[in-house]
C-alpha cells in the first residue's frame, strides 16, 4: 500500500487494509504502538496496476501547496470556524435574492459577512446592464475580502401570468353587491399563453390573495367581478379555475423564451456557477439546457430545476435525475396547488433529493413579514426550522432581501434559526446514522458511496471534529453531505467551478488548494496550512477521504478512509 507511506509530520498506525491478498505487496507497514496523534486508515484498492506499488518518495518531488501557500477558505467561514470552533459551523446554505434594497457594493458585502452563500439574480426584474453590476461587484468582493459568493441567474420562463391592474401599490378588492359586474378591468400579461380564458373562469391572485370570476375578455384585459374580496398587488401571480381545475398554460410552449436564451447567454458571459430554470416541466427541459451549455464549453454551471408548476410534480423524480439541484419555489407553485399542499410537496421533494444525491434549495416567503418588520413572525421561524429539520441544503431570501427593509436582519434570522435547529437536531439524534438507499451502480461508484457512508458513521461514532474531503468534481463531497453528518466536511479541490458548486451543499465548506496526486501530500500540506492558520490544532480528530484518482494510476482507483 504504498500510497500511505509513512508521514513525516505524524506517526501512523494502520488498523486495516483493503484487499487481503495485496496485502504483502509494496510500502511500509509501521507497525507503532497506539499513540497520540493517531492516523489509522482503511483502504480500499482496486485494480491497482503495477506502477502504483512504486515508491512515491521516487516520483519527481512537488511541493505546489507549500510553494503557493495559499489555501482558500472562505473569509466568512473561517471567523466562524475561529469564533464557534468546528462543531459551531453552520451547515445549511444561504441564498439571497439581490435586488434594489441590497445592490450596492457596501450592502452586498454586509450580505456576505453575514453569510450569503449564493447571490440570486431573478431575470424576471431589471436590466441586464444591472444584473451584470451586480455580479461584477459580488466578484470583486470574492477577491479582494476573501468571501466566496457564488452566482445564480433565475430564467424569467413563462411568468405564469402577472397582472396589472393601473396602480403602484396594492388596491383592495371588494364584492360590493351594489357594484356593477364589470367592477374590476385587469389587464394580464401572459394571457395568451392559455388555449382560451372563458366566461366563468374563476382568477385566483396569489393562491388565493383574492378571487374573480372572469365576464368578458378585451384582448388581454379581462373584465372581472370580485367573488372573494382581498388585495389586489402589483405583479400578483395569478391561476385561472375551471369546475375546480387548474386551467394549464400552453402546454406547447417552450419552457425557455427567446429572452430566455438571451439572459442564458448573458449568465454565461458573466460565468455563473448557477442557472435555476423556471418553470421546468420534464426532465428534457433540463437536459435541453445542459447539453446546450456544453456546446459553449460552459458544462461546469450547475443546472437548477425550479419546482413550481403542476407538470414538475408528476415528473418530478425524473426532473431530480437530470438537474444539479433543485428548487423548491415555493411562491408559484401555491399559486397552481392549494397552499395545504405544499408543505408535504416540500418534504417529498427534499426526500427525493436526499435519495438521489441532489442539493435542494427551500425558497419564498421564508420571512415574508420581514418585507416590512424588523422581527419574523414566529410562524415564520417555525417554518424556516421547518426546512432545517428536513435537511434542507439550502434557504433561500426573495423580496426579503431584494426589496425589503432589513435584508440584513433577515439573513440573520436564517442564520441563527438554521444554527439553533442544527444544534437540537445533533442533540437529539446523537450517532444517528440516516440510512440512505444506494445510488451508485458500477463498482467505483459503489465504493465511493460505501467509503462515504463508512466515514460519516465513522466520524459521527468517533466524535471526530472535521472530515476531510480532496475532490475533483465534488462528487465525494456530496456523498458525505448525503449522509449529514455531525462534523463539518471540508473539501479540498483545486476546480474554483467545484468549490463554488459546493457553496451548495449542506455542511461543506470548500476551499481551494493546489492538490498534486500524491495524496499523502495533499493530506500534509493541506493539514500544515490549516494549522498554521490556527484552524487545527494538536489534539483535533480529522476523517480524511478523496476522490481524487492518480494520473499515474489511472485508469485504475484507490481510495482510502484516514483518520488523522
Ligand atoms: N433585480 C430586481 N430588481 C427589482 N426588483 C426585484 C429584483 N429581484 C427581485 N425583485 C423584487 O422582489 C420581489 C421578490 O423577488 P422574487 O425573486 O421572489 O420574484 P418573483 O417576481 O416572485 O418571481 P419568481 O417567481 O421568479 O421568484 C419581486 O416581486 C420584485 O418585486
Ligand atoms: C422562487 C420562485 O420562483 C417562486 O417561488 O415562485
Ligand atoms: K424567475
Ligand atoms: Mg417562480
Amino acid at each position: 500500500m504504498a500510497a500511505l507511506g509513512s508521514s513525516r509530520l505524524l506517526p501512523y498506525h494502520q488498523i486495516s487494509a483493503g484487499n487481503p491478498r495485496r496485502k504483502s505487496r509494496g510500502g511500509r507497514r509501521v507497525g507503532v504502538p497506539m499513540c497520540h496523534p493517531v492516523r489509522c486508515s482503511m483502504q480500499v484498492d482496486l485494480e491497482r496496476s503495477p506502477e502504483v506499488a512504486a515508491n512515491p518518495a521516487e516520483a519527481p518531488p512537488r511541493d505546489p501547496l507549500a510553494a503557493a501557500g495559499v489555501l482558500g477558505l472562505d473569509a466568512v467561514a473561517e471567523a466562524e470556524l475561529r469564533e464557534k470552533g468546528f462543531m459551531g459551523l453552520r451547515k445549511t446554505k444561504l441564498v439571497c435574492t439581490v435586488g434594489p434594497a441590497c445592490c450596492s457594493p457596501g450592502q452586498l458585502e454586509r450580505l456576505a459577512a453575514a453569510g450569503m452563500n449564493v447571490a440570486r439574480l431573478n431575470m424576471c426584474h431589471n436590466s441586464r446592464e444591472w444584473h451584470g453590476r451586480v455580479m461584477r461587484a459580488v466578484k470583486a468582493l470574492n477577491v479582494e475580502k476573501g468571501f466566496c459568493v457564488s452566482l445564480m441567474i433565475d430564467t424569467e420562463g413563462s411568468q405564469t401570468h402577472v397582472v396589472d391592474h393601473g396602480g403602484d401599490s396594492s388596491v383592495k378588492a371588494e364584492c360590493d353587491s351594489g357594484a356593477p359586474y364589470y367592477a374590476w378591468l385587469i389587464t394580464v400579461l401572459g394571457l395568451g399563453r392559455y388555449e382560451g380564458i372563458q366566461i366563468g373562469d374563476e382568477l385566483v391572485v396569489e393562491g388565493g390573495m383574492a378571487s374573480f370570476e372572469v365576464v368578458e375578455k378585451l384582448g388581454n384585459d379581462l373584465r372581472c367581478r370580485c367573488t372573494d374580496p382581498g388585495l389586489l398587488l402589483p405583479r400578483a401571480k395569478l391561476s385561472f379555475w375551471r369546475a375546480g381545475k387548474l386551467v394549464e398554460s400552453n402546454l406547447g410552449s417552450p419552457t425557455l423564451s427567446t429572452k430566455d436564451w438571451a439572459d442564458i447567454d448573458f449568465g454565461i458571459a458573466e460565468g455563473v456557477d448557477f442557472i435555476a430554470m423556471s418553470f421546468v416541466k420534464d426532465a428534457n427541459d433540463i437536459k435541453q439546457l445542459k447539453s446546450y451549455l456544453s456546446t459553449r464549453s460552459a458544462e461546469s454551471i450547475r443546472v437548477l430545476a425550479k419546482i413550481e408548476c403542476l407538470e414538475s410534480l408528476e415528473n418530478l423524480r425524473e426532473i431530480v435525475e437530470a438537474s444539479d439541484g433543485i428548487m423548491v419555489a415555493r411562491g408559484d407553485l401555491g399559486v397552481q396547488v392549494p397552499l395545504e399542499q405544499i408543505p408535504t410537496i416540500q418534504e417529498k421533494v427534499t426526500d427525493i433529493c436526499r435519495q438521489l444525491n441532489k442539493p435542494v434549495i427551500v425558497a419564498s416567503q421564508l420571512l415574508e413579514s420581514m418585507i416590512e418588520y424588523p422581527t419574523p413572525t414566529r410562524a415564520e421561524v417555525a417554518d424556516v426550522s421547518e426546512a432545517v429539520r428536513q435537511l434542507a441544503d439550502a434557504l433561500m431570501l426573495s423580496g426579503e432581501s431584494a426589496v425589503g427593509t432589513y435584508a440584513e436582519k433577515a439573513l440573520s434570522v436564517l442564520r441563527s434559526t438554521s444554527w439553533r435547529m442544527e444544534m437540537w437536531g445533533r442533540e437529539d439524534h446523537q450517532d444517528h446514522h440516516l440510512l440512505q438507499p444506494q445510488l451508485a451502480i458500477s463498482l467505483p461508484d459503489r465504493i465511493a458511496e460505501q467509503i462515504c457512508n463508512c466515514s460519516v458513521e465513522m466520524a459521527n461514532k468517533l466524535g471526530a471534529d472535521a472530515i476531510f474531503v480532496y475532490t475533483k468534481h465534488g462528487q465525494m463531497a456530496s456523498l458525505l453531505s448525503r449522509n449529514r453528518p455531525n462534523p463539518p466536511i471540508f473539501a479540498f479541490t483545486d476546480d474554483a467551478s467545484t468549490r463554488k458548486a459546493l457553496n451548495l451543499h449542506w455542511g461543506v465548506i470548500p476551499l481551494e488548494a493546489t492538490l498534486s496526486t500524491d495524496m499523502e501530500r495533499n493530506i500534509r500540506e493541506t493539514i500544515h496550512l490549516m494549522t498554521r492558520r490556527g484552524m487545527v490544532k494538536p489534539g483535533d480528530v480529522v476523517l480524511v477521504v478523496s476522490d481524487l484518482i492518480p494520473v499515474s494510476t489511472a485508469p485504475s482507483m484507490f481510495q482510502s478512509i484516514q483518520v488523522i
